[in-house]
């Protein structure tokens, strides 16, 4: 096992490049169960979650070739094997197996999904949409059991609004006989990228990013070739770093207007920012001002920017309250801030925090993604090192994030850890 060390204190400085949106790509690989011949998906990231999906999609027989981070997916042996355990508890969206094998077999049985414990995870809108499709769903000992005579379009009505509900079902669609209707569907970029992917295969899909979204079933899917959005949540990372501790950062391979929530806010506190085409230059060091955040569904605050926003919160001046309402219960990084000496208090569910403090490096646990982000912000604001823990999370979702901050200049680095230090982590 390994953990990571920060020397904190230094400024950022130079460009960094954006790999492609996680949580496009964890739904257009499973997406290419229901071609016929070969998808190609270039600029995935690089991270555990396509290799967990790679795993998965091999195990139901499919031929999985990466060349660097372009992905051949040969869908034309599939078989629809039971996928109960294993690679599916490593990640959430493992969930896409069952809207992907449902349209293409008409049956599948996958396990309750794993990934980031951010409090209750219930899929029951996912399920809702299945059985309105015509399925019977039942759970037998933690697996999902999905079965079809066929499936036939409806309208479907989404009591949440859901971004792995609507892309499952969008999933399930596209080979049903006749129209699915999608009402208060969710709205975000990556459901137009696995939309775009889709209607590239031959699916007919109206109103992807908006909330209600049209799709026509078709007979057959056919291979295709497609090009990932970029990560909005990385490109949104880089740009807190950088207003957290100064300098000027260039984001390459970003899409402007799918962080103008996150910008709004940074200028808001006093960050510089430039928009291009395709980058943002963050230019940090000024004096901050707190701002108070609230979570919302695209194009709201994002809830995955919340924890690592939280961290820039405590370099600010007076008081930001940051409320989470898409995952009320995401707030394990404050613990892991307080040893950091951050000045975080947490009342009715929301998070204040009252800067500006200066951070003391210590030793922290990731208990998510995005905590581990936050911790690793707040390592490279704090004095002294920082050694940050549960790195199996963090590798889920962020590309290199250690080569990607040494070249912006950041001292981190990995080691691995003592069996002392082992035991510790685990019994914690
Ligand atoms: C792989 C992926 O894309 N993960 C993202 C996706 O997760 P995910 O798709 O799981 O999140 P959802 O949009 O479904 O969740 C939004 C809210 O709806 C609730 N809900 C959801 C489904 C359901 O059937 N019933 C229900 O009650 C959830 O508990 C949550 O409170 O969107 C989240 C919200 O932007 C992000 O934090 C995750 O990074
Ligand atoms: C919560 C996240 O991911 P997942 O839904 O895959 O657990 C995230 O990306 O912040």
């Amino acid at each position: 096992m390994q953990k990571m060390l920060i020397e904190g204190g230094r400024t950022l400085s130079g460009t960094v490049k954006i790999g492609g949106a996680k949580n496009s790509a964890v739904a257009l690989l499973p997406a290419a169960i229901l071609a016929d011949s070969e998808v190609t998906i270039e600029g995935l990231p690089q991270i555990s979650d396509m290799n967990a999906l790679s795993e998965l999609l091999q195990e139901i027989g499919g031929e999985v070739r990466w060349d660097g981070s372009t992905v051949h997916i040969d869908p034309s042996k599939m078989i629809s094997m039971p996928l109960p355990n294993g690679h599916v508890k490593q990640l959430r969206a493992s969930y896409y197996f069952m809207g992907a094998m449902l349209g293409r077999f008409k049956q599948a049985v996958i396990g309750l999904p794993g990934g980031c414990y951010l409090g209750p995870r219930p899929i029951d809108q996912h399920i809702k949409g299945f059985e309105a499709l015509g399925a019977k769903v039942t759970n037998e000992q933690g697996a999902i059991y999905l079965r079809a005579e066929e499936l036939r379009g409806t309208t479907i009505y989404l009591d949440i609004v859901s971004v792995g509900a609507t892309i499952n079902i969008m999933l399930a669609a596209v080979l049903a006989k006749g129209k699915t209707v999608i009402e208060n569907a969710a709205k975000e970029p990556e459901i137009i990228d696995v939309a775009t992917l889709l209607t590239n295969m031959g699916a007919k899909i109206k109103g992807a990013g908006t909330d209600v979204i049209r799709i026509e079933g078709v007979e057959s899917l056919h291979g295709t070739k497609h090009t990932i959005i970029p990560d909005r949540i990385e490109a949104g990372t880089y740009a807190i770093a950088a207003a957290a501790v100064g300098g000027e950062v260039l984001i390459d391979n970003v899409i402007p207007q799918h962080l103008e929530s996150l910008l709004a806010k940074l200028r808001e506190m006093g960050v510089r920012i430039e928009e291009k085409d395709d980058q943002l230059l963050v230019i940090g060091g000024g004096k901050l001002k707190g701002v108070d955040i609230k979570t919302l569904v695209y194009p709201g605050f994002p809830t995955d920017l919340q924890q690592p926003f939280t961290s820039l919160l405590t370099k600010a001046e007076g008081v930001g309250i940051v409320t989470d309402t898409v995952y009320t219960a995401r707030l394990k990084h404050i613990d892991e801030l307080r040893r950091m000496n951050a000045p975080i208090k947490v009342e009715s569910g929301s998070a204040i925090v009252s800067g500006p403090a200066k951070l003391e490096g210590a030793r922290v646990r990731a208990s998510d993604l995005r905590a581990g982000a936050a911790l690793v912000i707040a390592g490279l604001m704090a004095s002294g090192v920082t050694e940050v823990t549960g790195l199996e999370h963090i590798d889920r979702g962020y590309e290199d994030l250690t080569g990607k901050l040494t070249s912006l200049g950041a001292s981190i680095w990995r080691d691995e850890m003592t069996v002392d230090e082992e035991e510790q982590t685990k019994n914690s």
